[in-house]
């Protein structure tokens, strides 16, 4: 069966079972158990930090360049086994093959040979002191956790691993419960490619796992993809073992449609921007402020283009609309779907759903309806109208999340003004959610610390040492 893993566990370059309780994994379709796994428990974390502590210096004394083949070599096999791949990741999300097929593994592919070539062109400084003069040097922080959530295992897994290895770390991943299968199937990928044992490594299991992981002294950064809920804690932990952090975390992110915009460039960016992956993308432009003059239409179009996605088992190649994630993440959706029906905001299209399925909902909602305030993190956007830029960009703002915003408009100058404007990571002009691997990703305010991709991140999984050369004699006071 495509979707049984070797074990549950990937500890120190081999397949191993848990000790600790069953976690089935179901696809989410028909909640149907594909895969049985066991937790890890004592044994299997301390063998994954040993582990990890042990190979993780000689991995980093490794010449940049045979660090970045290794890579590059994983990318070559994730690309060959592409089909069997995007196969698993549907069966592990719920995501339509069609998704899966183009946007997961294949991003995760392009991250580990973006970091594989970038592995030897990272260098220090030379800085000139008169007759004495100093170097940097850019060195690994030691054992990594890296933390997913369920919305984009592989993708997350490989956005996590491939800097952090690039730069000479040691990861010790553990994937979100809800989707377990695609990291294991890296950490296969990533031994096969030629990676020492001990460091990637994966441990299965909840947020239980993870703050035992958090708690241990070895760990020396922690990069977290999941909730600000989630975020507060983990960061509040790392803080208080003075630990690096990455946090990739949730939003409420706004796209000011203009009325010079393309209607149906921006209707395709706000569907793109609310129903791919059944809703469920962090940097979602849910928040729709659609400048008065063209909301009417705008809408009409919106509804009808919503209206024609289809939705169905996500194996099957038509289907553009999967189900939710499990059982309970489709109940959260639909409550907060019916609480915003009884709230008496305007219902436009879509409604409560039923099953794992909640259709393309849009509403139009006042700034303080908790429709425009609270991450539902499913199909359901909200639509609020605007007259002025100022206007339309200081509620843009008004959140607490800042993660992502996009601007539709043909007035150039007004595009760059809105986007140095919004206070978010990663602004789009005419279009959306578009997250290659050359631009760095991540959220300010309360959607995030440091940024996944490009250069950047190289710097979030190392750290500077100086080094003060004297080169003549040392005049000391006696
Ligand atoms: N910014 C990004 O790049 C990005 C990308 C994808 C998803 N997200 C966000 O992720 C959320 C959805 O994912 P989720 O429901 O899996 O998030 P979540 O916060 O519930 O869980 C994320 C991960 O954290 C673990 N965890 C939970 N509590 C923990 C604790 N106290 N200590 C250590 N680990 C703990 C979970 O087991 C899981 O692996 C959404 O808010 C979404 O916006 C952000
Ligand atoms: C990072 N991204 C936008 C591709 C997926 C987030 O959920």
């Amino acid at each position: 069966m495509i979707a049984q893993p070797m074990a549950s566990h990937w500890i120190d370059g081999r397949a191993v079972e848990g000790t600790g309780p069953a976690l089935e994994v179901r696809f989410p379709y028909d909640a149907s158990v594909i895969a049985t796994l066991n937790e890890a428990a004592a044994p299997q974390i301390e063998a994954a930090l040993a582990a990890a502590a042990r190979a993780q210096p000689e991995w980093a004394a490794r010449r940049p360049v045979e660090r970045g083949r290794i890579l590059t070599e994983a990318a070559r096999l994730i690309r060959a086994r592409a089909e069997e791949l995007a196969q698993l990741e549907t069966l592990d999300t719920g995501k339509p093959i069609q998704e899966t097929r183009v946007a997961d593994w294949p991003s995760g592919a392009d991250a580990l040979e973006f970091f594989g070539g970038l592995a030897a062109a990272i260098t220090g400084q030379h800085i000139p002191l008169g007759t004495d003069w100093a170097y940097t040097r850019r060195e690994a922080l030691g054992v990594c956790l890296g933390i997913g959530a369920w919305n984009y295992p592989s993708q997350i897994a490989c956005w996590k691993a491939a800097p952090a290895l690039a730069m000479g770390n040691a990861m010790v991943f553990k994937p979100s419960e809800e989707t377990p299968l695609g990291a294991l199937k890296l950490a296969e990928i990533l031994a096969e490619a030629g990676l020492p044992p001990g460091v990637f490594q994966v441990l299965n299991g909840g947020r239980d796992l993870g703050a035992a992981l958090l708690g241990d002294p070895r760990i020396a950064k922690v990069s977290l993809t999941g909730s600000v809920e989630t975020g507060r804690k983990v960061y509040a932990e790392a803080a208080s073992g003075m630990r690096h952090v990455t946090m990739e975390l949730g939003g409420k992110s706004p796209l000011i449609v203009f009325d010079d915009a393309d209607l149906e460039d921006a209707v395709g960016a706000a569907i793109l921007a609310n129903f791919y992956s059944t809703g469920q993308v962090c940097s979602n432009g849910t928040r729709v402020f659609v400048q008065e003059g063209i909301a009417e239409r705008f809408l009409d179009r919106l509804a009808a283009r919503a209206g024609e996605l289809v939705a169905g088992d996500p194996r099957d190649e038509a289907t553009q609309l999967g189900p939710l994630v499990s059982a309970g993440h489709a109940a959260k959706v639909r409550a907060a779907v019916n609480a915003g029906i009884a709230s008496g905001a305007r219902l436009v299209c879509g409604g409560p759903g039923d099953g794992p399925f909640v259709p393309p909902t849009v509403f139009v909602a006042d700034d303080a309806n908790p429709l425009a305030t609270s991450e539902i993190f499913g199909p359901v956007l909200t639509a609020l109208t605007f007259t002025t830029e100022e206007e339309a960009l200081a509620r843009a703002n008004a959140l607490p999340f800042g993660l992502a915003a996009g601007v539709f408009t043909r007035d150039l100058a007004r595009a760059h003004r809105v986007a140095a404007g919004f206070e978010a990571g990663t602004v789009w002009i005419n279009a959306y959610n578009l997250t290659p691997v050359e631009m760095p990703f991540g959220g300010v305010k309360q959607s995030g610390i440091g940024r996944e991709n490009a250069a950047a991140a190289i710097e979030h999984y190392s750290q500077v040492k100086t080094v003060y050369v004297g080169m003549g004699g040392v005049e000391a006071p006696v």
